[in-house]
């Protein structure tokens, strides 16, 4: 079931036509992320955190190949770019065959990557594993990445042999940094744009609803605060241990993660890494920027894997809530009428009132079925409790025994009342046809007081007894016994 729906899902994706102007908003976006990047560098060709990686990923995830061309063109452009940048004058026919390579060498692992996650989505829908395989592909895709790029740059002599291993860890854990930071963010920006209808990946919804909440700009400004008083320690002392302060942020960013939505938790890690990059050059701090390299890439990766708890309690609120309550009328369950019963009935006891139980069935119902077909049926029941529920006090309890048969729990209610309640019950139902035939419904009653110590289930059966009787006697009546 859910894997067919996926596979939909993807057949819907594989159907989304891009035009004109999708691929070139993708070409511009890669292109400023990439301006922004170099501002950061602190190593040749390597800056804290790459984040036009983050979005050549995101965008091969949602769009497959159909981003070959935009993202291989900002990569080509990119390379004349810092030509200039970096005033080198090479020939324009060298910078274009340099910029095919490292567009090449950018590309395919990522490509490969998203492929290898889109495949890994339609099998697994549990947040956990598909995070672990974000995390492997964000590692493994970026190291090769960095591998291929600075060999292709030594070949070209865009980067001196020496200072090859120089750059060469700084730009894998950088682009790893833009990934596992950006990744998520991205793909849900790009799914909320080019995919309206489709489902998430990674449960990342835009919504505006939640970004309209203040609270969370508060916490935002309390890790912020966090990252200030931590680089205000690093400028004041200058020493490696200070810089290490900066992992204590993985805990304002994890209750983040635990009581935001997941799109929160995304724009936190973004803005948070955005403006951590940002005061490293800003006070001149590059000699620490691995460290924090390293900080933003396990606060991100720690983060994703929490987003898993606010998921499953989601799920268990929902499993909760079905178990709860019946799944044609939605009144509660039978377990679920008991456990509340005996709370309801034991409150009531304390505070001396007495509370009474009520059986009640629709007489003839099986006529209906005949009738009128099952789905007729049906709707008589959701009538019927309908009218019930409405007619009744918010503290007493309507539950489904079984078929059609219903229960009704009447705290603080003698038995007197109870048959008084049941009895304007039974004339509603009795003024009651069902929706669009001329049948109208009756029902028989089965009133009892639940004696002190009684247990509810010997309450039932007395109840179910007295039921019994108005049958027997007739239906369309109350039977009470005292
Ligand atoms: N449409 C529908 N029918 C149901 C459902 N649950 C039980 N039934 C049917 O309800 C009928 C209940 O029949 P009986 O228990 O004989 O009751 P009755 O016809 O109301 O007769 P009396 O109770 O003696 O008045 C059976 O035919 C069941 O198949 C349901 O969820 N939907």
């Amino acid at each position: 079931m859910t894997n067919s729906y996926r596979s939909d899902a993807n057949a819907q994706s594989n159907v989304i036509q891009l035009t004109f102007v999708q691929p070139l908003i993708l070409f511009i976006g890669w292109l400023l992320l990439w301006r922004i990047s170099i501002v950061l560098e602190y190593a040749p060709h390597a800056s804290i955190w790459f984040p036009p990686a983050g979005l050549t990923l995101a965008a091969f995830w949602v769009l497959g190949l159909r981003a070959v061309v935009p993202i291989g063109a900002a990569a080509v452009v990119a390379t004349f770019w810092i030509d200039g940048l970096y005033q080198l004058e090479t020939p324009a026919p060298d910078v274009l065959y340099t910029g095919l390579l490292f567009a090449a060498a950018h590309i395919t692992p990522y490509a490969f990557g998203a492929w290898f996650l889109r495949r890994s989505e339609q099998n697994q829908r549990l947040q956990g594993s598909l995070i672990m395989v974000f995390l492997l592909v964000a590692a493994l895709a970026s190291l090769l990445v960095s591998y291929l790029g600075t060999y292709a740059m030594t070949a070209e002599q865009m980067l001196e042999q020496e200072t090859l291993w120089q750059s060469w860890l700084p730009w894998w854990i950088g682009d790893m940094a833009g990934i596992v930071v950006l990744t998520p963010l991205f793909v849900s920006i790009l799914e909320a744009w080019l995919l309206p209808a489709q489902e998430r990946r990674l449960n990342i919804r835009l919504s505006w609803h939640a970004l309209a909440q203040p609270r969370w700009l508060a916490k935002l400004a309390i890790l912020l605060l966090g990252l200030a008083l931590c680089i205000t320690l690093i400028v004041q002392t200058n020493r490696l241990e200070a810089a290490f302060t900066i992992f204590f942020l993985v805990l304002p960013v994890m209750w983040i993660t635990y009581t935001e939505v997941p799109v929160i938790t995304a724009i936190c890690l973004a803005v948070f890494s955005t403006v951590l990059a940002l005061t490293m050059a800003l006070f001149d701090l590059m000699d620490y920027a691995l460290v924090a390299q390293f900080a933003v890439t396990i606060s991100a990766s720690t983060a994703w894997f929490g987003l898993a708890i606010p998921v499953l309690n989601e799920v268990n609120t929902n499993l909760s809530e079905k178990v709860a309550k019946d799944g044609l009328t939605h009144v509660f369950s039978r377990e679920h009428f008991l456990t509340q019963a005996t709370v309801a009935r034991g409150t009531a006891a304390r505070a001396g009132k007495p509370t009474s139980l009520v059986l009640f069935d629709l007489d003839n119902f099986k006529a209906i079925n005949d009738e009128w077909g099952h789905l007729a049926g049906d709707q008589a029941l959701i009538q019927v409790t309908q009218l019930v529920a409405d007619n009744l006090r918010d503290e007493d309890l309507l539950g489904r025994f079984g078929g059609d048969e219903f229960m009704l729990l009447l705290p603080k209610c003698s038995l007197d009342l109870a048959v008084e309640t049941a009895e304007r019950l039974r004339r509603c139902i009795g003024e009651t046809f069902l929706k669009g035939t001329t049948h109208e419904f009756s029902a028989s009653f089965g009133v009892v007081q639940v004696d002190p110590n009684e247990h509810i289930l010997a309450a039932m059966d007395r109840a179910d007894k007295a039921l019994l009787d108005a049958k027997r006697r007739g239906r369309n009546q109350v039977f009470y016994e005292r």
